[in-house]
This record gives structure tokens, sequence and C-alpha cells, in this order.
């Protein structure tokens, strides 16, 4: 396992050893102690999360607020995404930064995205199952959110935009500069 800080203090990039023989592949997708150990912190993951989606689908910028704000621990088990995380931590030094990578079922990375973050991913395959850790509970009185296109962020989500799929909470989400943080 390999543990990669990206340019947003405490969002890590992690790389799991895979396991390869005649029969396949095997690898840990997570490990508590290797965890805490490579990147200097002790996340208590208590719920997993699943969703399925087609190319195009494009989930987010979601987070939580106050005591259920959410670390999160994404990867892709089928398929292949473009994951973003933006800093909205109020007091970063990187407010209002992103990071995007591709995550997929061949390069099997993982994105660690800390607390004060908002998330988000478009599909880049025919289909993807996007599978994650979070620290906290669901508690939608909580939820917050950025609208995809963001002017300020200008994220390059990599496909034209006639082919998002977005849902109807999502294509109402504010501008940074009038999101709940
Ligand atoms: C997130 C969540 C949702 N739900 C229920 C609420 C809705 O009835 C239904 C679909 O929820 P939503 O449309 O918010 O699902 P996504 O758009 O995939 O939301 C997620 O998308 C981005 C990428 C994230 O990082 C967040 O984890 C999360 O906000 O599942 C639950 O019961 N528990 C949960 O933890």
């Amino acid at each position: 396992m390999t543990v990669k800080e990206t340019k947003l203090k405490n969002c890590f990039i992690i790389e799991p050893k895979i396991f390869e023989d005649e029969r396949g592949y095997f690898f840990e997708s997570f490990n508590q102690l290797m965890f805490n150990k490579l990147t200097g912190k002790s996340v208590n993951f208590i719920q997993d999360n699943e969703s399925f989606s087609s190319r195009g689908v494009l989930r987010g910028l979601h987070y939580q607020v106050g005591e259920y704000a959410q670390a999160k621990l994404v990867r892709v088990i089928k398929g292949n995404v473009l994951d973003v995380a933006v800093d909205i931590r109020k007091d970063s030094l990187t407010y209002g930064e992103y990071v995007a990578i591709e995550l997929s079922e061949d390069n099997k990375k993982q994105l660690f995205i800390p607390r004060g973050f908002a998330h988000g991913f478009i599909v880049l395959s025919e289909t993807a199952i996007f599978s994650y850790k979070c620290d906290n509970f669901y508690n939608k009185e909580s939820e917050g959110g950025i609208i995809f296109n963001d002017k300020t962020l200008a994220i390059d989500w990599k496909l034209s935009s006639d082919k998002f799929i977005v849902s109807e909470k999502d294509k109402v989400l504010p501008a940074m500069e009038n999101a709940r943080l």
C-alpha cells in the first residue's frame, strides 16, 4: 500500500498492493493499521456506501456540515470515474482549490477526502460501481452542496456537459460563494 498526500493537506491518494496470480487478483481494500500508519491519521469509518451509475452521471458536489461532517475513503469497484474533492475548509490555505483524479477498476486507486471537503464524481465508463467508507453517519439535515459547474471552481469534468446526468436536487445546488459552510 502506498500513500501520497495531494496538494490539499490531509487529502491522500492511496494505492493498494495487488496480488495477482493465475486465478485473478487479491488486495486489501482497507487496513486500519496501515491506513493510520501511512496517513498519520486515526479515522474510525462507521458507514459504507455504494452507488451504481451510468456514463455521464455526475453526483455532487456534496458534503455534510457541523457535527455530521464526513471524511470519506472512496474507490471504484467497476468502471472509471473522475473523482473531485474541493477544499472548503474556511481556514485552509488551499480553500477553493480542488483535486481531480481518475479512479477505476483498473488502477484500483483510492482517495481519502477529509472532513471539510465537498466531493463529487462523474462516470466516464459505460457504468460504474462506486464504493466508499464514511467516518460519520448520513444526516439529511446536515447536507450541503455546491453546483457542479461553479464558475469559480471551473472543474473540467472531461465529458461534454450535454452528456451530464444530474439529479434534480443537484441541479439547484448553490454556487460556492453561497454554499452552506
Ligand atoms: C448519501 C446517502 C443517501 N441516502 C439516501 C438519500 C436518498 O434518498 C438516496 C440517494 O441519495 P443522494 O441522491 O444524495 O445520493 P448521491 O447523489 O450519490 O449522494 C452522494 O454523492 C456524493 C458523491 C457523496 O460524496 C455523498 O456521499 C453523497 O451525497 O439515498 C442514504 O440513505 N444514506 C446516505 O448516506
